[in-house]
């Protein structure tokens, strides 16, 4: 018998609870062994909840889960950020294997649990912290042992897609298709970590750092999100036969690195363009495989449950990589290098910054309620120094690069 203690019972532990018990058959015909869920932690155990598991399984008190002999797998789903830093830590200090989802804890504390981990021997298993179902991590990882990556690419944030596709293809409102993301249980607890970029900016620090075999932090990372955005955006995005996508790149040159997550303007015939609602699609290329695409659903109750699932089953199979994943290249951050086109709008057109903005603008697309241009080929570190020297505030703007 395998017994599991699980952190967190909202969206994903509720589905992970559903798949446990609707494949237990096969989780025993796989692994020779009963999986089973011995406590359950959650933060209000007066909650009324959908899910019955019997008696003295929920607590709030995590005593009671690290104190429990027949639990060696703790799955950590809480979404929180200190508490679960410390459950992970005690679980492993404790010769507890643990899976989480959470790609805060994980990003913040990559380094340090990561090392702890095998140095303990245990199995530290995320997958389901980038691109939700998507098996990625793992076919990355199983990629370096044969091949260098210079780039890694996607579109990271289920919440986001879904809210740019309502938008751009129903006309919605941005405040209403982000209330329907929360309802369908795609945004995180505090939605501005998925619309300011927040969370495929730690999606990118963990998948570029693993990809690049050297530390991105998230620091490192330029970010733009995409709460700005407005209907005005979209109908200049529609007039230049595109579409526009939240996306990370963490890209290899010269001894360095470029990091970026940006609203991203591409042709309505590329490949991300077709990657629509709360899917997530990451591509990277390899010296010898060449470029290899994955794409399914980035959020949602079961396809993150299933990956977590994943997770358990590699655990208990022992079919993971033992040694710390990341590598210890010490690359340079290049991120001043980036350059390219980028949409702009600003909505206050005051003459004062019409005049000034002229200097960088390739082809103006309107001076009326609000200023939009295509601006000339520009680092994306000039733009913003320009912006902040006019005084025009962050939420006075939206900025996207174009690519053809
Ligand atoms: N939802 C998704 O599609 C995806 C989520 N993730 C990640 O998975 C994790 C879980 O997400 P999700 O299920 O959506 O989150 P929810 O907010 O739906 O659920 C969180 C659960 O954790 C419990 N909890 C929260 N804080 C604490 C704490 N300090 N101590 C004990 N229990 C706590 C809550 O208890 P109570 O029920 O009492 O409130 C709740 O049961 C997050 O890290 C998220 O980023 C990753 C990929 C996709
Ligand atoms: N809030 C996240 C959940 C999955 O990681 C998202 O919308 O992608």
């Amino acid at each position: 018998m395998i017994g599991i203690g699980l952190l967190g019972l909202g969206t994903v532990g509720a589905g992970v609870v559903e798949i446990l018990n609707k494949r237990q058959e096969e989780l025993k015909a796989l692994t020779g062994k009963d999986i089973e869920i011995k406590k359950v932690l959650v933060k209000d155990i007066n909650k009324k909840r959908e899910i019955d598991l019997g008696e003295n399984i929920i607590t709030s008190d995590f005593e009671e889960i690290i104190n429990h002999e027949d639990i060696s797998i703790i799955v950590e789903l809480t979404g929180d950020l200190e508490q679960s830093y410390r459950y992970i830590k005690r679980a492993l200090n404790s010769g507890r294997d643990v899976v989480t989802a959470n790609k805060a804890v994980v990003s913040k504390h990559f380094e340090e649990l990561s090392s702890s981990a095998a140095e303990k021997n245990l199995g530290f298993l995320y997958e389901a912290s980038v691109g939700g179902g998507i098996p990625i991590l793992k076919p990355l990882q199983e990629a370096l042992t044969l091949n260098n990556i210079t780039v890694v690419q996607g579109i990271l944030n289920g919440t986001c897609n879904y809210i740019l596709t309502k938008m751009f293809y129903e006309g919605l409102d941005y405040g209403e298709v982000l209330k329907t993301a929360q309802e369908l249980g795609y945004a995180e607890a505090d939605p501005t970590a998925d619309v300011e970029g927040y969370d495929t900016l730690r999606k990118l620090r963990i998948l570029g750092t693993l990809a690049l075999q050297g530390e991105i932090r998230e620091e490192d990372i330029l970010l733009e999100g995409i709460s700005k955005i407005t209907a005005f955006d979209i109908e200049q995005i529609k007039k230049m036969k595109s579409t526009v996508k939240l996306i990370g790149e963490a890209k290899e040159l010269d001894e360095g690195f470029t990091a970026v997550v940006q609203p991203t303007i591409i042709k309505e015939d590329s490949y991300f363009a077709n990657v629509n609602m709360a899917f997530n699609s990451v591509v990277f290329s390899g010296d010898n495989v060449g470029e290899l695409k994955f794409y399914g659903s980035g959020a949602g109750k079961l396809p993150t449950a299933n990956a977590v699932l994943s997770d358990v089953v590699d655990i208990i199979m022992g079919s993971y990589i033992k040694r710390n994943p990341l590598g210890e290249r010490k690359l340079k951050n290049l991120n001043t290098r980036i350059k390219g086109e980028y949409y702009l709008r600003i909505s206050s057109p005051i003459e004062e910054i019409l005049k000034n903005i002229e200097s960088i603008s390739k082809e103006l697309l309107s001076t009326n309620d609000n200023i939009a241009l295509r601006t000339k080929e520009i680092e994306y570190i000039e733009i913003i120094k320009l912006l902040s020297s006019l005084g025009v505030h962050r939420d006075k703007y939206f900025l996207a690069r174009i690519l053809e």
